[in-house]
């Protein structure tokens, strides 16, 4: 059994990698930084370094790497005779990854077992981002070739913070790991990765990671940020920025709680694990990381603005959100491309070249109508008087 996974990064090596090596897939990385791919080829095997309590080091063999910038009839190649293709590149990047998929498809003998095609990145329906991406550049063909794949939705969560350069390509990650997968796609055939869970719905599963883990994650970064702190550790040391994290996952989780249906039980449980994690000691994880790409942050599907509105419709509180809103707005780095856009948008509020309801309509997608529309303005027009 063959798997492609493509983004041989942190999650790609750390997590999604050691997990279908544990199930017995030969990996092959596919990734466009040429130094990655050429270490991963020039090594036998890595270790994955569980940090923290009951962590343990794993040892994954039998991979190799591809280039999909300078060899794309290679990754082509390996996806029509794989019988998984994963992702961990961003959900910004999906688009760029489509090709060679199709590309593989299009070689892929049609009496062939359908490619499992499973999309592992921070966002609602990721899968299907790539396979509308797939099925958009196949046009006509995808009548023909539709038939060869299953695309199936999942919820991924490992912290695995930026890695240092002296360990090569070895991973240290958290021990926690959760990967729920959907099932319907997939039918009786389903992938061999141990310890993912299959779920009929994924819905609640992906709402629950993103409106908390990932929520609770950025909050503690843009207020760490603005505080001058580096480390998430630190921030959750900040009493202010503690405080403004609880606020805004007691928002989410409300909204979780009336709309998938899990307990105020649960959901303190669910909170009080995700606080440990970040604070383990053994993983340095800092705000620049878990902060990047505010912009993408800020938009509509994602972890503020989406749970936000979502209260706001149900007539929930969303004060927390709105202030970890007001703090996004506040990362300011300049080694951070989107961090940079953010910050030249604001200066042009400032200026007068751009409203505060212009730019909230523009980042979040909200219309002028929906009822967070007015307040996250005013966050706006706060932050730039
Ligand atoms: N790090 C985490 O804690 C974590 C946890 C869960 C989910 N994720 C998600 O996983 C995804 C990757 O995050 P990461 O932290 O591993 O980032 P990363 O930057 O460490 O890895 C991304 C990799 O993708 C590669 N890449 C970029 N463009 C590519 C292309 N066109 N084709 C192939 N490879 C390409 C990059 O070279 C890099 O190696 C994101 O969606 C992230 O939200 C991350
Ligand atoms: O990867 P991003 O940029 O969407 O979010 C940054 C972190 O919150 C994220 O990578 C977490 O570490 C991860 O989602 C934990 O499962």
């Amino acid at each position: 059994m063959k798997a492609v996974h493509f983004g041989a990064g942190n999650i790609g090596r750390g997590f999604v990698g050691v997990l279908l090596h544990a199930g017995g897939y030969e990996l092959v990385f596919s990734d466009v930084a040429a130094p990655l791919v050429e270490a991963i080829n020039a090594a036998d095997s890595y270790i994955v370094h569980e940090a923290g309590a009951g962590g343990q080091d794993r040892e994954v063999t039998g991979f190799r790497a591809v280039n999909s910038a300078t060899n794309p009839d290679g990754v082509a190649a390996e996806v029509a005779s794989a019988e998984v293709v994963t992702t961990a590149v961003g959900p910004t990047i999906l688009k760029f990854i489509a090709p060679h998929v199709l590309a593989g498809l299009h070689q892929r003998p049609a009496e062939a077992q359908p490619l499992q095609v499973m999309a592992c990145e921070n966002a609602v329906g990721a899968t299907d981002t790539l396979k509308a991406e797939i099925q958009g550049l196949a046009g006509p063909d995808w009548d023909q070739l539709q038939h060869r794949a299953v695309f199936a939705n999942t919820a991924v969560d490992r912290i695995v913070p930026g890695q240092a350069t002296s360990i090569g390509i070895d991973v240290t990650v958290e021990p926690f790991y959760e990967w729920a997968i959907e099932s319907g796609p997939f039918g009786d055939e389903l992938p061999h990765i141990p310890g993912a869970h299959f779920v009929e719905d994924l819905g609640p599963y992906i709402e629950r990671k993103l409106f908390t883990v990932n929520t609770g994650h950025a909050t503690a970064a843009y207020l760490g940020h603005a505080a001058g702190l580096d480390t998430i550790a630190a921030a959750l040391a900040d009493p202010s920025v503690h405080a403004g994290v609880q606020a805004a996952l007691e928002e989410t989780s409300a909204l979780l709680v009336a709309k998938h249906g899990f307990s105020n039980q649960e959901m303190t449980d669910y909170r009080r694990t995700i606080l440990e994690r970040f604070r383990n000691p053994s993983l340095p994880d800092t705000t620049a990381r878990v902060g990047r790409q505010p912009l993408r942050k800020l938009s509509a599907a994602e972890r503020f603005i989406s749970p936000a509105a979502q209260a706001a419709e149900r007539g929930l509180p969303v004060t927390g959100l709105l202030r970890a809103i007001g703090a996004a707005l506040q990362f300011d780095l300049p080694e951070d491309d989107q961090s940079v856009q953010l910050q030249q948008k604001l200066t042009q509020i400032r200026s007068g070249e751009l409203t505060a309801a212009e730019f909230t309509a523009a980042v979040t997608g909200l219309t002028q109508e929906h009822p967070l529309f007015a307040q996250v303005v005013r966050v706006v027009a706060r932050q730039t008087n």
